[in-house]
Parts: structure tokens; sequence; C-alpha cells
């Protein structure tokens, strides 16, 4: 197994100075093995490790940044290709500039880069380049966690594959099924039979179900991917299923297997154990981007100390005054001791509080895990179409992408460092913009020293803010 961080120098090389990106490209490069390393330091170019074809240098110096485009050519489909750059993805981000000729070379691949990098359009775009459009068969498969995550790939790769403007006669069409938890399974397991899917997106406990069915197999996948690999690993439920996935519906020969998240906690030993149980092949690449900096830099951490009653208050006082575009105030999950005691959910405490006494312009919506399925899809939708004060619990903390977000309220503390970096992760998700987003933690005291602790684990500083302060 081999890793590349951002901080470290590959064998193969090239130091670089600022370069024209004016210049025109000379030529274009073909198969990714073709690419030498560069390593880059120069402050124009957003990037610490690309690889790039000598065409693209001039002694020593980049002459143009290369665009997915370059990274891409002869591997993904060219109406693939232009459907990216019509939806607006055009020039690559850091994790994809650095996986994408790994993935495209055929490698195995841990993908592991902070919230909101674009870590599914890399994944995605390997899918596109390995599948034949022509074969009516399951060939490439993304398990995620949650329906909603499902939901959001699903149509990430849907917009990807529908047809692009001017090459609708050339172009195949590929299908994509997701297979989620509450979907509508027994019209799926038809489907299957009739015409299998190119690709399925699928929740790990509808996968299994449609497996143990025969409703298909995994005979013809060339890809898997595991999507918030490390929240799957940890979720006992979860976990003989997916070990039962990755040895024995396909094999690691003829397949090629991603793992992609925001967080691989021991990833040392992560990656001893794909290589030991035989999850990846043994020479399966980590890719780890700004492994000094877990999160985007331009997330502005803060916190108001208040006791719990005035909790309430503190929040309102806050939207007032920061006017988000669009926020998630992330709350805790009810005990099973208050659900015993017929308490009401602290969702619903802050929901029934904010919609009577919030007057800003943002409607309050409301999703958790206790919703049923509909309740959660209309609630999904309601929040995709604009800005919104989306009250949630953690079920909206891992992978949900709404870029709109500029605010993010932690009404209670999350458990661990993990769900702080990923509830975080929910703001700041525009690649190239600097815009400030911000984290408000709303605290005791007492709490104080928790929120340290993730301080220092995820070595970012968190700005105390007080009532008076913001009263000014
Ligand atoms: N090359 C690109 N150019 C412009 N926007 C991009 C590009 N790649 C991804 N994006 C956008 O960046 C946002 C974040 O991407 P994505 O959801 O893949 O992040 P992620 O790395 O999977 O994050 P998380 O770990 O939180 O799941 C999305 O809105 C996506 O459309």
């Amino acid at each position: 197994m081999a890793s590349f961080h951002g901080s470290t120098h590959p064998a193969s090389t090239v130091k670089l100075s600022r370069g024209n990106p004016n210049l025109p490209l000379i030529s274009r490069f073909s198969k990714p093995h073709d690419l030498i390393s560069i390593w880059s330091t120069s402050s124009y170019f957003p990037i610490s490790l690309c690889r790039a074809p000598s065409p693209f240098l001039r002694r020593g110096v980049l002459i143009r940044a290369l665009s997915l485009r370059d990274i891409c050519h002869g591997c993904v489909p060219e109406h693939i290709l232009k459907r990216a750059e019509e939806v607006g993805y055009t020039m690559p981000t850091d994790v994809q500039r650095e996986s994408l000729p790994v993935l495209l070379s055929g490698q195995d691949c841990v993908i592991h880069a902070q919230t909101g990098s674009g870590k599914t359009l890399a994944y995605l775009l390997l899918i596109f380049s390995a599948i034949n459009f022509q074969r009516s068969a399951v060939q490439a498969l993304i398990v995620v966690p949650t329906r909603e995550l499902g939901m959001q790939v699903t149509k990430v790769a849907r917009t990807l594959a529908a047809k692009s403007m001017g090459l609708e006669a050339s172009q195949k069409s590929c299908t994509i099924m997701a297979l989620l938890d509450g979907g509508l399974l027994k019209r799926h397991k038809s489907w299957l039979k009739a015409e299998p899917p190119q690709v399925v997106v699928a929740t790990i406990g509808s996968l299994c179900q449609m497996l143990d069915r025969h409703a298909f197999n995994l005979e013809a996948l060339r890809v898997l991917v595991i999507d918030e690999v490390d929240f799957m690993f940890n979720s006992s439920k979860q976990v003989q299923s997916l070990r039962k996935l990755l040895t024995s519906h396909s094999s690691i020969e003829n397949r090629q297997t991603v793992f992609a998240s925001a967080s691989i906690p021991q990833h040392n030993r992560f990656l001893h154990d794909c290589v030991q149980q035989k999850w990846t092949k043994s020479n399966v690449m980590h890719i780890h981007v700004n492994p000094v900096e877990p999160m985007p830099s331009h997330v502005h951490h803060k916190f108001m100390i208040c006791g719990k009653r005035q909790r309430l208050d503190a929040l309102l006082f806050l939207l007032q005054k920061d006017a988000p575009k669009s926020g998630i105030i992330f709350v805790g999950e009810q005990s099973e001791k208050s659900k015993k005691a017929g308490k009401p959910p602290s969702t619903t405490l802050v929901i029934d509080f904010l919609k009577a006494t919030y007057s800003g312009h943002l409607e309050v919506l409301l999703l958790e895990a206790d919703m049923n399925f509909n309740a959660r899809a209309s609630s999904l939708s309601d929040v995709r179409q604009g800005g919104c004060l989306l009250v949630a619990t953690d079920i909206a903390s891992r992978g949900f992408d709404l870029p709109q977000t500029t605010h993010i309220y932690n009404f209670d503390l999350p458990k661990t460092a993990v769900d702080y970096l990923h509830r975080a992760g929910r703001t700041g998700r525009l690649p190239f913009s600097k815009e400030v987003c911000s984290v408000t933690n709303l605290i005791t005291n007492d709490e104080r020293f928790v929120l340290r602790k993730f301080e220092n684990e995820l070595m970012f500083q968190c700005e105390e803010v007080c009532l008076q302060s913001l009263a000014l």
C-alpha cells in the first residue's frame, strides 16, 4: 500500500514556480500512466500535488493549470465530460486533482479529504470511465449510510449521465438505480431482473435484502464505492453485511474498490485491515489531502456560554444578529430515558420555539430519523429549494450537500470530534469560494472542556462570543 500526503513529496517530483495561466495548452495526454507528478508550492495554483504531462511544463514551470477535462481525457466518455462542464465542473478541486489519476489508472483507493472537497465527483468520474454503457448489468455499486445521502449521490450521477446539449445522437445512456431504505423495493426487484441498471446507489440494508432475494448479482461489478466508510464500519448493525459485501459477493481481483470519507480515524490501521481482510488489493493507495488541516480553513468557529434555560433565547438572538442566508441547527438525539418519560424531543422544542418567535425570512424545517420516509423526503426537497433554517439531528451531518448553508449552530454539542467535523462540514461547501462561514456552539460552562478537546483533536480554534458583545 502507498500513501500520498499533501505534505510529502512523491519520488518523481518537479519543483514549480509561478506560471502564466494564459499561455495556450500545447497538447493533451491520453493515458494517466503517461503523466509525471508535479509538486507545486506556487501560491497562484491552489494545488498541493498534481499530475501533468510534460507539455504542461516549460523549464519546470507549470504553464497552465489542469482542467478536469485534461485529467480525464481519454478515460471518461466525452458526453460525461461535456455534461460536467455544463453543470459547472470545469477545474478540479484538490482531491480530484490528486485522486483522479490514481483512480483512472485502475488502482484501489482510500480517498480521505475534507468535507465539501468534491470526493463524490471524483468517484463518479471513475465509474463513468469504467462501465460499459452498452451492457445491461450492475457494473458499479455505491454504498451510502443514509437514504438522504443516497438520493443526493443518485441525483449528481443522473445529472452527469443525462443527455448533454449537442451530443444526443451519439451518446449512450446509462441507468442509475437508487435502492434506498423506505423505497419501493418490490418494484425495484422486477426492474432489476428485467433490465439491470449499470449503476446502483444503495443503503446496505436495502442492498442486502435484494442480494438475499437474488434480485441481481454482482458478477459484472467493476467498481465498488463505500462512501462515509468510517461511519459504515462503526455501526454494529451494518458491519457484518459490509464485510460480506466486500469479501463474498464479488472478488477484489475483478473490481476496483474505493473508500471515501473526510474522517478515517486510525487510517494506518484501516489500510492494514483493507489488505489483511482482502477488502482491497495489496497496492491500495491512500490519498490523504490536507492531513494537517482536517477542517476547511474558511470556516470560523465560535462558542457562546449560556445556561440551558437561556439556550433558546441565545439561539434566537444569534439568528437575528447573523441573518444567515441558510442555516442548520443541530440538536442531539432524544435519549431512551427521556422518551420513556414521555418528554418531547429537543427538536420539537426548538422547532416550536422558532415557529413562535423567529421573525426572519427563512422557512423553519425539520429533519430527524424518527420522521417517516415521506416526511423526510418532503423536508429534503423543501430544503433544496433555497434558504431555510433546518433543525436536524445528526442524520443531516454526513455527506449532506446544501452549498448555500452559511451558518451552523450546535444547539447541543455533538458526542465526538468526528461528529463535530461532519456537522461543521455542512457549511463552506463551495469549493472555490472563500466566503467566511461559521459554526457557533451554544454551551454551558461545564461543556467548555469538551469543546476544547475537539479543538485540539481537529486543530481549530474557537472564539468566544458574549451576549453582551453581540448586543452592542
Ligand atoms: N470540480 C468542481 N467544481 C465546482 N464545484 C464542485 C467541483 N467538485 C465538487 N463540487 C461541488 O462541491 C460541493 C461538495 O462536493 P461533495 O458533496 O462531493 O463533497 P464531499 O467531499 O463528498 O463532502 P463530504 O465529506 O461532506 O461528503 C458540491 O456542491 C459539488 O457540486
